[in-house]
């Protein structure tokens, strides 16, 4: 029994006033202001618009118990005037909490290494940015800081951050990811700073033994992922060896397990500062999270009554495997509606071109795997679904995961809703788990009751 509900199959989402696709370096910056085009009149009273962003922005900056609270304002942090130009013209206010205490210890000399958790979506790439666009000397054309990122979506927004918020400095800016459909080899001699992922950055230094002779800034993003995963903390290890001993390492993540803290304190030795939050304040307060409970072969229904509300801005879909991506895909088109996929099978140049076209608001919803589950910054999500619930290897709970999936909406003070697809004791358990370790309550909206989930899910948005 599904209530009076009647889904609008062939409502579509591709928008008709999206830009054209743009090539990679003039992506438009990760802090996007560029609100996804209202698919029709009803989803303009449901989303908040930019200036209603701004508005409640000013209040909640003002809220001492938030994370984007802060006291400062960005001049008295000691940045330079061009660095102070770029912020602002990215149409940022005040600086977050993260922002405001890291910033002074990252900028004071001797130069201190740092441990940074912050919840998802307050800034923590800001942060890192401003500082290693401070610590470069432009007269010398040598890389001066590197920067890795497990995930190459994750690589090329960070890269496109850096040209944004360095446009009035001299900075030159390399990214460093495969790309399966050219044999030249990156040349990233004459760049200031490197972006990239472990296996390409290392594979350019087996190549140039001096590429990092001159680093000074080692900043490893989504830190506990890059530490805690074998091949790439062996990567990151690697690089490490051909960056000088007193390098600044700055290690930032939303997520901290305690037995990669350990390990994140000797890859920063001998001394880093510690910023770290306590298990309760880990999750973002805006995402509301929600679960529905349906029985295995139901969960393609569940998707399809959920894509009214996934299309009206922009949602992400998590599935635990590639091909269940890409089946999600499948059936869902047999639904009429569209989905598009992104996972680490695909061709570099399409994974590219299905991330720009989501960024742009072209598609609105992407079923993924955890390739973009961490620090993937499309202000205009606005739902993310759990299709699968996030787990390891061997079957148990992925707390760290579920926390940075739900992080990919609700982005410095955006409201989100996440929804949890429970089918059966074993998703049930794990959110159990994950309730349990954040200290939270996910709540049900009956798929029952169709028309009353629906009401409390649209009044979450
Ligand atoms: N001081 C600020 N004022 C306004 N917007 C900001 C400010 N700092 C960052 N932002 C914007 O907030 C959004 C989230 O920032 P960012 O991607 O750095 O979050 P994060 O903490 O790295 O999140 P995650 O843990 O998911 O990686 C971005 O769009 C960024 O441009």
């Amino acid at each position: 029994m599904h209530g009076g509900f009647s889904l609008d199959l062939k409502k579509p989402v591709t928008s008709p006033t999206a830009a054209d696709s743009k090539p990679a370096d003039s992506l438009p910056a990760a802090n996007a202001t560029n609100e996804a085009p209202a698919a029709n009149a009803e989803s303009n009273k449901l989303f908040e618009s930019e200036s209603e962003v701004q508005i409640k922005l000013a209040d909640i900056q003002a809220d001492p118990n938030s994370p984007l609270y802060s006291v400062k304002s960005f001049e008295e942090l000691g940045l330079s005037p061009e660095l102070l130009q770029g912020i602002y013209d990215m149409k940022f206010i005040k600086p977050s909490k993260i922002q405001e205490r890291a910033l002074p210890l990252l900028l004071s000399n001797p130069p201190t290494n740092l441990i940074g958790q912050s919840q998802s979506g307050t800034g923590k790439t800001a942060a890192f940015v401003l500082t290693i666009l401070s610590r470069i000397d432009y007269s010398v054309d040598k890389p001066q800081a590197i920067c890795l990122a497990p995930a190459r979506e994750l690589a090329r927004q960070i890269y496109d951050v850096i040209r944004e918020m360095g446009k009035f400095t001299k900075a030159k800016v390399t990214l460093a990811v495969r790309d399966e459909n050219s044999n030249e080899p990156i040349n990233a001699l004459d760049s200031h700073i490197v972006v990239g992922t472990p296996g390409t950055l290392f594979n350019m230094c087996k190549t140039n033994r001096q590429l990092l002779k001159s680093v000074k800034v080692f900043v490893l993003d989504e830190a506990d992922n890059m530490l805690g995963s074998q091949g790439l903390s062996d990567q990151c290890i690697r690089i490490k060896s051909f960056v000088p001993r007193d390098a600044q390492y700055i290690l930032f993540s939303a997520t901290f397990p305690d037995q990669i803290q350990l390990f994140a304190s000797k890859f920063a030795a001998p001394k880093a500062n510690e910023m770290l939050l306590k298990a309760q304040e880990v999750t973002v307060k805006d995402i509301r999270q929600y679960y529905i409970s349906c029985t295995p072969d139901r969960k393609l229904e569940v998707l399809a009554m959920l894509y009214d509300l996934m299309s009206l801005s922009q949602s992400i879909i998590f599935a635990h495997r590639r091909d269940t991506a890409d089946n999600i895909m499948k059936l869902m088109e047999e639904k009429g509606n569209t989905v598009v996929s992104l996972h680490g099978k695909q061709d570099t140049a399409e994974r590219d071109r299905i991330m720009d076209e989501f960024r742009e608001g072209k598609i609105k919803v992407l079923v993924s795997t955890n390739v973009i589950s961490r620090g993937i910054d499309v202000a205009q999500v606005s739902m993310v679904v759990n299709y699968d619930m996030p787990m390891d290897a061997a079957g148990r709970a992925d707390t760290e995961t579920y926390v940075h999936r739900i992080g990919r909406t609700g982005r410095f003070g955006r409201s989100g809703v996440s929804v949890n697809i429970i089918d059966g004791a074993s998703s049930l358990e794990v959110q159990q788990f994950i309730e349990n370790e954040l200290d939270i309550k996910v709540k049900e909206v009956s798929f029952d009751d169709w028309e009353e989930a629906e009401k409390t899910l649209r009044k979450a948005l």
